[in-house]
């Protein structure tokens, strides 16, 4: 469905004047970016049906993708760069928690713990990680190219409300049942007496982490509503100063 054409001249002059305020070369560098990791996110998705159909279990598809899946995950740091030199108008705190929770649970909680790996809920994240990531990704490509399908703003603005809770259940999952492997093996922890006289024990650090999700996905997820309003039904919006 396309915006009307009398509704497309009002956004297309939207769209120029938010443009005319980025470089060409900032908006040529996000497009490339922006189409490189819908590719990316498009490649893990297809790799993970090819692996459920071949072979009629999620057990091993974890492993089948976790480098590809580290690599575009990674490469998402570079989101808190567009935000702290300008280039995108987003909170630099807002894309730094959501982009360094999900390194988390990638390097220091799925990669690191063999065991957890054929968990449901690491597919449970998984999947609701791709789909949003293929839709965030082709949103901003799209709407960069200023040509953007009513579908994609839509699933952009609505799927969140129920991915991001499916996601969190799936993350705060994940961290739970890796709570006992974390216990026996003290991995990543560090005990007393050592020579740096430090004490640091990751199994009530990713308890600290499970409660944390408590003050700040609320935060994020507000932030999405207000953009929801903002995009879809075209609320004005005072932003506060950071
Ligand atoms: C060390 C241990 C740390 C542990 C911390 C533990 C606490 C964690 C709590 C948090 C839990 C998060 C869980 C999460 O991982 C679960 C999931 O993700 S589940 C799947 C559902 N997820 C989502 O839907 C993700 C939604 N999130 C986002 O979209 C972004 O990450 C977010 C930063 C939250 C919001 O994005 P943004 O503010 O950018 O909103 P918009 O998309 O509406 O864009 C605003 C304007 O910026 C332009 N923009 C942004 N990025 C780009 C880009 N790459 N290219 C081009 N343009 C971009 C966009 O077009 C808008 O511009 P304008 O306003 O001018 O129209």
């Amino acid at each position: 469905m396309a915006s009307t054409e009398e509704d497309g001249s009002v956004e297309e002059k939207e769209n120029n004047n938010k443009k005319r305020t980025k470089s060409a070369f900032a908006v040529a560098w996000l497009t490339f970016y922006n189409i490189a990791m819908t590719a990316g996110w498009l490649v893990l998705a297809m790799a993970m049906m090819r692996f459920y159909i071949q072979k009629g279990t999620h057990k091993g598809l974890y492993k089948s993708i976790a480098r590809t899946l580290k690599f575009f995950q990674t490469i998402a740091l570079v989101e808190v760069v567009h935000c702290a030199i300008g280039i995108v108008r987003t909170s630099v705190i807002v894309t730094g928690v959501q982009v360094c929770s999900r390194i988390f649970m990638v390097w220091f909680i799925t990669n690191s713990i063999k065991q957890i790996q054929n968990e449901e809920s690491v597919i449970l994240f998984l999947v609701v990680w791709t789909f949003t990531e293929i839709t965030r990704y082709s949103f901003y490509t799209f709407n960069l190219l200023n040509h953007l399908p009513y579908f994609i703003k839509w699933a952009r603005y609505n799927m969140f409300i129920i991915m991001y809770p499916l996601g969190v259940a799936g993350e705060l999952l994940t961290i739970y049942t890796a709570l006992p492997y974390v216990r026996k093996t003290g991995m990543l922890s560090m005990r007393l007496p050592n020579k740096y006289n430090v004490s640091f024990d990751y199994y009530y650090f990713l308890i600290i982490v499970m409660l944390s999700y408590i003050p700040l996905f609320p935060q994020l997820y507000f932030h999405m509503l207000r953009q929801r309003r903002k995009m879809l039904l075209g609320e004005i919006i005072v932003e506060k100063d950071e």
